[in-house]
């Protein structure tokens, strides 16, 4: 069990974190895990902005660990950077191969893309139409790196990765929902030499160590949102030992200066992170996103504009909903 670092003398009152708090609704460039408008909530505290923004479906539980993360961020006391810019992965939702190029397009000098399969509703014909879609675009040297969500069976995996194997993949990000059908996948593709990344194995579980503990996966994809924040993932880095990919969760800018930050701080980073997603929004929060350039983004505090703050103010309705889940998270503290 990793256990969560002590939210020390930083821990601020309730209304210190209700006072700054906003609410936005971010309306994406293209659906992506069903949803077409990203709400998140930010607010201000002593270090500067910080994101609570856990998918409207999270229970209570799994949210106040976002907030741990948020609170640390804006208060707390955070690691020194050890780089000034994250190199980060084009991400490719699960779209018709149409797309593909439109998509790639959005995310600059980029040289590894993060495609989605194993889409609900979809077919592996598809997801190879993308994959093979995604290589032609990138070329021979682009690195490809596909995620199912868990959305495939042992054996549709093997069946699915046998099949993309001929685009030469980077790593397949949580091919299967299981740490016990993840080892049992990894042991059955290992000729074919595609290493396997867990996400949800580690950001969901209980322990997020148990994965690597069990030897289910070669690569960790690490979130400081869903991990409780910067000081605990890098404590659950160091107890793993595997190379790790910091990753986001579809954030604002704010957020995704989070996740910039932890990996700026992580001792060996060797992949691509998947921290270009503000590039998958038609709209941000700040004049000056923390969008890849030269496929990079860069390490620094995001400060919303207040204009962006109005113009995508969610609903009273929703901003409530969003005050009131913070105020029920903040008691689980
Ligand atoms: O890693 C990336 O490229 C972007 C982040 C991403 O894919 C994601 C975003 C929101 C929710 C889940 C996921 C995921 O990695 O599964
Ligand atoms: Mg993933």
């Amino acid at each position: 069990m990793s256990d969560f670092p002590p939210l020390n003398r930083t821990v601020p009152d309730l209304a210190d974190v209700l006072a700054s708090a906003r609410v936005v609704a971010l309306p994406l460039a293209t659906r992506f895990r069903g949803i077409e408008e990203r709400e998140a909530l930010l607010l201000e505290g002593e270090n500067g902005w910080a994101e609570f923004s856990p998918f409207v479906e999270y229970d209570d539980d799994e949210s106040a660990t976002w907030l741990r993360a948020a609170i640390e961020f804006a208060w707390g006391d955070l690691p020194t950077p050890l780089r000034q810019n994250i190199p980060v992965n084009a991400t490719v939702p699960a779209v018709h191969v149409d797309r593909v190029a439109s998509i790639l397009g959005r995310f600059d000098g980029c040289r590894t893309a993060k495609v989605k399969v194993a889409e609900r509703g979809q077919t592996l014909v598809e997801d190879i139409a993308r994959v093979r879609a995604v290589r032609d675009e990138m070329g021979p040297e682009g690195r490809i790196r596909v995620d199912a969500n868990g959305g495939w069976n042992v054996d549709e995996a093997e069946h699915a990765i046998h099949a993309l194997a001929e685009f030469d993949l980077e790593y397949v990000e949580q091919p299967c929902e299981t740490v016990p059908e993840l080892v049992e996948i990894r042991r059955r593709t290992k000729y074919m030499g595609v290493p396997i990344a867990a996400d949800e194995s580690v950001r969901k579980a209980a322990d997020p160590l148990a994965v690597a503990d069990a030897g289910a996966a070669d690569i960790l994809v690490l979130k400081a949102q869903p991990l409780g924040g910067i000081r605990r993932s890098l404590d659950i880095i160091a107890d793993a030992g595997l190379p790790v990919v910091v990753s986001s969760a579809l954030d604002t800018s704010v957020g995704l200066s989070m996740g910039a930050w932890l990996a700026s701080a992580v001792p060996e980073l060797e992949y691509d992170c998947g921290l270009g997603t503000a590039s998958l929004l038609s709209a941000d929060v700040t004049d000056d996103p923390l969008r890849a350039v030269n496929g990079s983004i860069d390490v620094r505090r995001v400060v919303p504009s207040p204009r962006l703050l109005d113009g995508y103010a969610a609903s009273a309705a929703r901003r409530d909903w969003w005050l009131e889940r913070l105020r029920r998270c903040y008691a689980l503290l």
